[in-house]
């Protein structure tokens, strides 16, 4: 399997904390890497370093084998990195179709630049997702779970060969989760490759390939789901806590 992304010694400080530290991996092409950790473990930070919006105090990140580490967000995303955002935030006032007829207008290759095409790349988008009834509503008014769908669906019209998806399962039910397990699994059907940051763990072990956790920035374990969960660091740092 080939590496769409490689993460070399990449670390994140904020002042004195050190978030991320010394991370190493890859995710290969097609595949659905999930990342686990407890609360405030340095996840989001990771992501942010991939798509661009945070850069690394040391370390590198490659996109299909070319270093991408000093480009800027925008540019990451027009060579097809597209990321969900844990905390949600439509453009104020615009319909769902639009909010995700922008991420087309942003997207991979330097994106749709024809209004009505980004629309109808945008519908269906909503529609892939189960959102196309929700269209012409204004995105603001989508109830929770909805506006996860409506996250991905902004970052699938940006037509992405990776998806970085930031906790798109938080505040959803049993059912709710299953639907976006298999939406999930239909994105990589399309080719797509997936890392996932989640805490329902049931949920994550079902959808990845391989789990990679962090622990106070650092990776404690990076295997196939079995394995790790049974590990007896991560035991300790993560699921015996979450227990207690
Ligand atoms: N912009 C920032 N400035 C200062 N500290 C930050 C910043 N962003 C994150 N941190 C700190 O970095 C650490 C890692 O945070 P991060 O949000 O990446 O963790 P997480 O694993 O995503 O947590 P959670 O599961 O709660 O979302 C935390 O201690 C957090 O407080």
């Amino acid at each position: 399997m080939s590496a769409v992304l490689g993460i070399t010694n990449v670390t994140r400080r904020f002042a004195g904390l050190i978030a991320v530290n010394d991370v190493s991996f890859t995710l290969n092409q097609g595949e659905i890497l999930g990342v686990i950790g407890p609360n405030g473990a340095g996840k989001t930070t990771l992501v942010s370093l991939i798509s661009g919006t945070l850069a690394p105090t040391a370390g590198d990140i490659a996109f299909e084998g070319r270093p991408i580490t000093k480009l800027p967000a925008y540019q990451r995303a027009r060579l097809g990195i597209g990321r969900t955002f844990q905390i949600m935030r439509p453009f104020p006032g615009l319909s769902v179709l639009d909010n995700v007829a922008v991420g087309a207008l942003f997207g991979h290759g330097g994106g749709e630049s024809d209004l009505d095409k980004a629309r109808e790349l945008a519908r269906a988008q909503l529609d892939f997702v189960g959102l196309a009834k929700f269209a012409d509503q204004r995105a603001d008014e989508l109830g929770g779970p909805s506006r996860k769908r409506l996250e991905l669906a902004k970052a699938l019209a940006m037509q992405p060969k990776v998806l970085l998806c930031d906790e798109v399962m938080a505040g959803l039910n049993l059912v709710e989760i299953d639907e976006v397990i298999e939406v999930l699994k239909r994105v990589r059907e399309r080719g797509i490759s997936i890392l996932v940051i989640e805490h329902v763990i049931k949920a994550i072990k079902s959808l990845s390939d391989r789990l990679l956790v962090l622990h106070h920035g650092e990776k404690i374990a990076d295997g196939d789901p079995d394995t790790v969960l049974s590990d007896a660091r991560v035991v300790e740092a993560y699921l015996g806590r979450r227990r207690a």
